[in-house]
């Protein structure tokens, strides 16, 4: 089985479950990502309901001027706001009126823009007693006083130059006495750990790697004892020792406190390919897993690995969410979550055991569970070089997009997308250090060329998406409300059993959350992505949510048809009888400027798009349609200092850093000329 290696000790009881404020939040507070630690993203608060909906409105917004992603929860204590944004600039805000209280920059180095997969964005922060707690995009956890933003202690929470390129975007989170991070870069090259931290003084704690030691020598982590485990689950060569194999925690960690256990969601592997990897061999251990460790010792105590041998970018950091529920006639202390490779998962807290899971888009990697639990994995979505497909694709059937349970209607309500691709691996691959790194082709030729044009147009056939609410009992769809397209935002549910998610129709809206019928509507000028809370002041219920359309969804929907947002990110507070307006959105952008004519060779801008794939992509989009910035919309004054962007930094204070380092001039040149023959392909369409 996969499960348990060990029989697990006996659970610690936990001395901080009884009186840590974190874990019972007074109704009107929304104190940390999930709100408590069962993470359920459920508010106790009932003034707004379906009878007055009608008069929510805005009770006031704040402008966060950036047009990158926004995608963090914010959290509210007595009386304030925090919110953080791309770059983790740190906000407190008066939750009444909106006014700045103060706001913190800790001058991430936009050298690590180039780092993130998904834009340099941030998905949340924690409070602990006088402190906020930020984890920065360049690796520092830093805890900020409360009242006036200054920094109490600051801790790097991996090296520099490791030769892995680490990030983080997720939210730090606070559990007990002890502040619990994860880290990014499992799509370029990093080696996944979790690392826990003394909230008083930032020192560390203890530190779990989620991937066997690369040089087969201890590495004095807590992970030391099932090293042995999970390297036995890795061939003996292979590209995981140089790469690290991935697996880091990029998103939800979660916490249990009278067990005592961390919950780690663990990322995808790396390099993608189990054949550049491990030899196509084995489960890698503990690539998209959960793994339970110890909160006070970070040993080991169960994982679950809902994809052995993962190797389609599929990850199980998504929301983790607790609850207790009677499911074959016994109370069972579950863990709930929807990763990206379409199941929805119920295990059993204590144990790890598996207790059910079932699909809510269409999938064809799955042939079944074994007796333990085990995924049977179809052959036929294994890596070849025919291209063939693959469903989920890459961005997964649920990504970060949060989720939530309602423990009232014993739902969990989470934003869905069915998806495929189209999977060959690149004959002769080598990995491109600090760049993505797949091992999967974009290009065909010949033969494979026509086979990849028709699966890429079933893959087009099967995209759809929707708010999708899941019985974990009943282990099926409950209802579903099918949204335009890919990249809704998290959802939040209330005891008045409303649901409130963002949607790519640029509005923020409220669906009944026992039947999904939609109750209000709020056009917010960008789709807002993030998760909404809700918070009580004298005697008021607001609902707060960012509106900052951007990261992964966003460089591939942009391309898609989805309007680029007119407005900056902004954000929005409601209450009933709110008055505030958005002031009127700026007139539509003008025509894209015409690019100048094509000069490079055929040869030249085959080259240029093969390393445009390779290194500019992840941001600026797949065949340079859409990303962050659309690159076939340069401006003359653009285009004539198109080197000295890519190889001097020119750009670097927004987020463009200097690629030199991997690129020469003769292969920027071959990127101009590439994103000149697609900017004259595609001009005045
Ligand atoms: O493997 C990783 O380390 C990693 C990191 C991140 C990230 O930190 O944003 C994403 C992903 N993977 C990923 O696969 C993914 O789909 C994704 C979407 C987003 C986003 O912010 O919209 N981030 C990430
Ligand atoms: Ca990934």
């Amino acid at each position: 089985g996969c499960q348990m290696a060990a029989a697990p000790a006996p659970l610690a009881a936990s001395p901080i479950a009884s009186n840590d404020p974190l874990a019972h939040p007074a109704p009107g507070e929304w104190t940390s990502d999930g709100r408590d630690y069962t993470a359920q993203r459920y508010s106790p608060l009932t003034q707004i309901n379906a009878g007055n909906i009608g008069e929510l409105g805005l009770a006031w917004y704040a402008d966060l001027d950036t047009y990158r992603g926004v995608e963090a929860t914010p959290l509210y204590a007595d009386g304030v706001l925090y919110n953080t944004l791309a770059w983790n600039i740190t906000t407190a805000y008066d939750a009444r009126t909106g006014a700045v209280l103060w706001t913190y920059d800790p001058q991430v180095p936009r050298e690590f823009g180039r780092l993130a997969c998904c834009e340099p964005v941030s998905r949340g922060l924690a409070l602990h007693g006088d402190k906020v707690i930020i984890a920065t995009l360049d690796g520092r956890l830093i805890a900020l006083d409360r009242t006036t933003g200054r920094p109490i202690w600051t801790t790097r929470t991996f090296p520099l130059h490791s030769g892995y390129a680490y990030s983080i975007t997720g939210a730090p989170r606070v559990f007990g006495d002890k502040v619990v991070v994860g880290q990014s870069g499992g799509d370029l090259g990093v080696r996944g750990f979790v690392s826990a931290y003394d909230v008083e003084t930032g020192a560390e704690v203890w530190k779990f790697y989620l991937t066997p030691s690369p040089t087969d020598t201890p590495d004095g982590a807590a992970s030391d004892p099932v090293n042995a485990m999970m390297r036995a689950t890795w061939s003996d060569e292979g590209l995981w020792r140089q790469l690290g194999g991935g697996a880091n925690p990029w998103d939800a960690i979660a916490y249990d406190p009278a067990l005592n256990l961390v919950y780690v969601g663990t990322g995808n592997a790396v390099p993608h390919s189990r054949y550049y990897r491990s030899n196509d061999e084995g489960d890698n251990l503990f690539v998209c897993s959960i793994v339970a460790l110890d909160a006070a010792t970070g040993a080991y105590r169960w994982h679950y690995q809902m994809n052995p041998g993962e190797e389609w970018d599929w990850t199980c950091t998504q929301s983790m969410i607790a609850a207790d529920l009677e499911i074959g006639g016994r109370t069972r202390q579950v863990l709930m979550q929807a990763p990206k490779n379409g199941f929805f998962y119920v295990l059993d807290r204590a144990t790890g055991e598996f207790i059910q899971a079932g699909a809510h888009v269409f999938q064809n990697w799955n042939e079944g569970f074994d007796a333990h639990g085990r995924p049977i994995t179809s052959e036929a979505v294994r890596y070849t070089e025919e291209p063939h497909l693959v469903a989920p694709g890459p961005g997964g059937a649920h990504n970060w997009f949060p989720m939530a349970f309602s423990p009232r209607t014993g739902l969990a309500y989470f934003p869905a997308y069915q998806s495929a691709f189209v999977l060959a691996r690149q004959p002769g691959w080598t990995p491109q250090p600090m760049r993505s790194n797949s091992g999967w082709g974009f290009v065909s030729t010949g033969e494979a060329a026509a086979t990849r044009a028709r699966l890429t147009q079933q893959a087009n056939a099967l995209e759809k998406a929707w708010l999708t609410a899941w019985d974990p009992v009943a282990n099926r769809i409950a209802w579903q409300v099918e949204l335009p397209r890919h990249g809704n935002g998290g959802a939040m549910v209330t005891a008045s059993d409303i649901v409130f998610a963002g949607t790519t129709r640029q509005t923020f809206t409220a669906f009944d959350a026992r039947s999904g019928r939609q109750l209000w509507e709020y056009p917010t000028q960008s789709a807002p992505v993030a998760g909404a809370i809700s918070y009580e002041l004298d005697g008021v219920q607001y609902i707060a949510i960012n509106a900052g359309w951007g990261g992964g969804a966003a460089q591939i929907e942009r391309g898609a048809g989805i309007e680029m947002p007119r407005a900056p990110a902004r954000l929005l507070v409601f209450r009933l009888g709110g008055t505030a307006q958005l002031p009127p959105l700026p007139a539509n952008a003008s025509a894209p400027p015409e690019p100048p004519p094509l000069r490079a060779s055929e040869a030249t801008v085959a080259r240029g798009a093969l390393l445009f794939q390779q290194t500019c992509a992840v941001c600026h989009g797949q065949n340079a349609i859409g990303g962050v910035k659309d690159l076939r919309h340069m401006t003359a004054e653009t285009h004539a200092a198109f080197t000295r962007i890519v190889l001097e930094g020119l750009l670097l204070d927004r987020g463009m850093a200097s690629f030199a380092d991997i690129l020469s001039r003769e292969d920027a040149e071959a990127i101009h000329g590439y994103l000149i023959a697609r900017a004259n392909e595609d001009w005045g369409r």
